[in-house]
């Protein structure tokens, strides 16, 4: 309850934070000097060729060029019309073609950028490669280049310009998006099966949005700098149309007799171009601490959520989860890596399993590797990968609803586990409209009904918060509630409570074994924490070096585990007789680099019982008449060997 308190006063302060950093940037002296001058500008681009374009064009014969007087303060050109008229005329063309030609950086920018998450890695690097080839051409060059290609004149300089500046906005949109892309809550969304195009527009892109703007705001600074320049050049703008660029150019001809008239057009472009950027740098100022991609603030999430479907369309039979010879590799740079090497366990349903070992031994990447959450260049092979009776292998729309439905996954880290840009109730309500079809109305009720359900007080109020306000117990609390959206039989929960507090552990814990007895749902625990898993866990999976070594039922971790890594696990957990003036024990030595796996047993160069065989040959999983599980070559060793074991282990 106090961690409660404290972290919605902290979010509270938070939201009233990010006001005010706003407020002190408008109050900072650049901040609010940005704002008035952008905001002059656009009002004269709006009422200067209302109130002026008629002194603008009127030439006087008798006036051309003459120098600053009280009828023309900057001037006459050489048809006697009035500059200063011009310049202000000239301001809406500029901006509006300064504007366009950021529309069109944007939209390729964006284009570019997202191709990867839209259709997959091999086109993301691809693209990748591109962008860097265009990025190392100068910006100015490219864009004279695109002006050759699309023409002399307004239409060729906007095209230009968009365009030269496209590559360096798509390098931006592909680094900010990659770091969201493999958030949490991304995650979430696709095991809830949201397609790939919606997970860009609802869960990425309004968390990289800010960052985005602002960018865009800078680059139409640099796109009216860009204009001038090529307008200057006599490359953009074209008579009888007038922007600065082609005001600045007529002016240079004479400057040394009329400086004025040069001057008057330069000024107005520097002037704008420092409006645009002083702006994008002070809101950038402004979101810098609070934005980025993890930002807490104003919408959020989607959950992995979804309608409830009958027992009759679940297949029959009692088992839930089906992996045999699971094998997960990425390319390295020797060749191969492989951190999953031939995982095989089944689950039924209601049955809790917990998967323990140290980190590294490949956990992770066991239940990413179920959730279909691992993506090329990386290779996920099984014998057998089958949910609920259908093979996951392949992939595919059909598999995404089942996992959409049945399957639901908590992430370690509640704090990232939602969209932080949408509230929680939508968050969970998504799923339920995408899979169950359900009215916005139904899908919001079954998410109050849901949040209630994983206790949540006040439910209805709290699904129109953002995740920013609740606390983290709370948040992991709402995400399990999101799995239960729809009709789970597996819930895989990776850490689940890691980043809580112990007494908000005990509470999600707890919650999880209810959800497991109740709804007979089952449940798949990774964890560094041997007790927890023992507590909590029917059987446990023991995994060293991306193998199952030992599997047994919980109930006989202390008095029958057989594998030495596992009595090792065991040994080092603290207890009532731990000694608090030692320094508490470790397993010795390290677990080996995926890189290089020892040949025989991976534990052997840290076992006290290793043999000669143990380090040539691999020991197998055998199972015995028990259905226990363990891969040694000494399980049989008298169990009064832990002890001893433990004292050489734990040194
Ligand atoms: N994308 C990747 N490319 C290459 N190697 C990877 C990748 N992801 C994970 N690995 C490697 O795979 C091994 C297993 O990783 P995994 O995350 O499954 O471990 P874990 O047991 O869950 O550890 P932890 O408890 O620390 O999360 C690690 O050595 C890790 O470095």
């Amino acid at each position: 309850m106090a961690a409660n308190l404290v972290t919605e006063l902290e979010s509270t302060s938070g939201r009233r934070g990010n006001r005010s950093r706003w407020v002190t940037v408008v109050r900072t002296p650049v901040g609010a000097a940005a704002v008035i001058a952008l905001g002059a500008l656009l009002v004269l681009a709006v009422v200067a060729p209302i109130l002026w374009s008629g002194q603008a064009t009127r030439a006087d014969t008798a006036q051309m060029l003459h120098g600053p007087s009280g009828d023309h303060w900057a001037g006459t050109d050489n048809l006697g019309r009035d500059i200063l008229a011009r310049v202000l005329v000239a301001t809406r063309l500029s901006v509006e073609l300064a504007l366009l030609a950021t529309l069109i950086m944007v939209v390729s920018g964006l284009l570019l950028g997202t191709l990867g998450v839209l259709f997959g890695r091999r086109v993301g690097r691809v693209t990748a490669a591109v962008i860097n080839v265009a990025v190392a051409f100068p910006g100015l060059l490219l864009a004279l280049f695109f002006a050759v290609i699309f023409g002399i004149g307004t239409k060729g300089a906007v095209l230009a310009i968009g365009l030269a500046g496209a590559p360096s906005f798509a390098r931006l949109v592909q680094t900010l998006v990659s770091g969201v892309e493999q958030r949490d809550f991304v995650l979430a969304a696709r095991v809830a099966g949201v397609n790939r195009f919606r997970i860009l527009l609802r869960h990425v892109l309004p968390n990289v949005g800010e960052a985005l703007i602002v960018n865009a705001t800078i680059g139409a600074g640099s796109a009216l700098l860009s204009f001038a320049g090529l307008s200057f050049l006599g490359l953009g703008v074209q008579p009888p149309d007038y922007d600065w660029g082609q005001l600045l150019g007529n002016g240079l001809t004479g400057i040394f007799e009329h400086p004025v008239a040069a001057l008057a057009p330069g000024i107005a472009v520097v002037l704008a171009g420092l409006a645009f950027n002083f702006f994008g740098e002070a809101v950038a100022k402004a979101i810098g601490v609070t934005t980025t991609i993890g930002r807490i603030r104003v919408r959020v999430p989607k959950p992995a959520v979804a309608p409830d479907r009958s027992e009759a369309d679940r297949p029959d039979g009692d088992t839930v989860l089906q992996v045999t010879d699971l094998r997960v590799s990425f390319p390295a740079a020797g060749g191969v890596v492989t951190p999953v090497r031939g995982v095989s366990f089944g689950m039924a349903r209601g049955e809790t399993v917990g998967v323990v070992g140290e980190s590294g031994s490949g956990k992770s990447l066991t239940a990413l590797a179920i959730a279909q959450l691992i993506e090329r260049p990386a290779a996920v092979e099984a014998g057998r990968l089958e949910f609920l009776g259908t093979d996951l292998r392949g992939g595919g729309t059909a598999h995404r609803d089942l996992l959409g439905v049945h399957f639901s996954m908590v992430f370690q880290d509640p704090m990232t586990s939602m969209n932080p840009t949408h509230r929680v109730g939508g968050q969970l309500a998504e799923v339920a409209r995408r899979h169950g079809g359900l009215s916005r109305k139904d899908a919001n009720d079954r998410a109050v009904d849901r949040l209630d359900a994983v206790q949540i007080p006040d439910p209805r109020r709290r699904a129109h918060q953002y995740p920013h306000e609740f606390s983290g117990g709370m948040r992991q609390r709402a995400m399990i509630g999101m799995g239960l959206m729809g009709d789970p039989a597996l819930i895989v929960a990776d850490e689940p409570t890691t980043a809580l507090d112990v007494t908000v552990q005990s509470r999600v814990l707890h919650l999880l074994e209810e959800i497991r007895r109740e709804q007979n749902v089952a449940l798949l625990l990774i964890s560094h924490d041997i007790s927890v898993v023992r507590q909590v866990c029917d059987r446990v999976l023991v995994m060293y070096a991306g193998q199952i070594v030992e599997d047994l039922p919980a109930a006989d971790l202390h008095s029958a585990a057989r594998h030495p890594y596992t009595r090792a696990l065991i040994a080092v957990v603290p207890d009532m007789h731990t000694a608090l003036n030692q320094p508490l024990a470790v397993i010795p030595g390290r677990a080996p680099d995926p890189t290089s796996y020892p040949a025989g047993c991976a534990f052997a160069p840290r076992c006290p019982l290793a043999t000669a065989q143990c380090r040539t040959e691999a020991p197998p999983l055998e199972t015995d008449a028990a259905g226990r599980r363990v891969a040694c070559w000494n399980a049989e060793a008298p169990i009064e060997v832990i002890p001893e074991s433990a004292e050489v282990l734990c040194e």
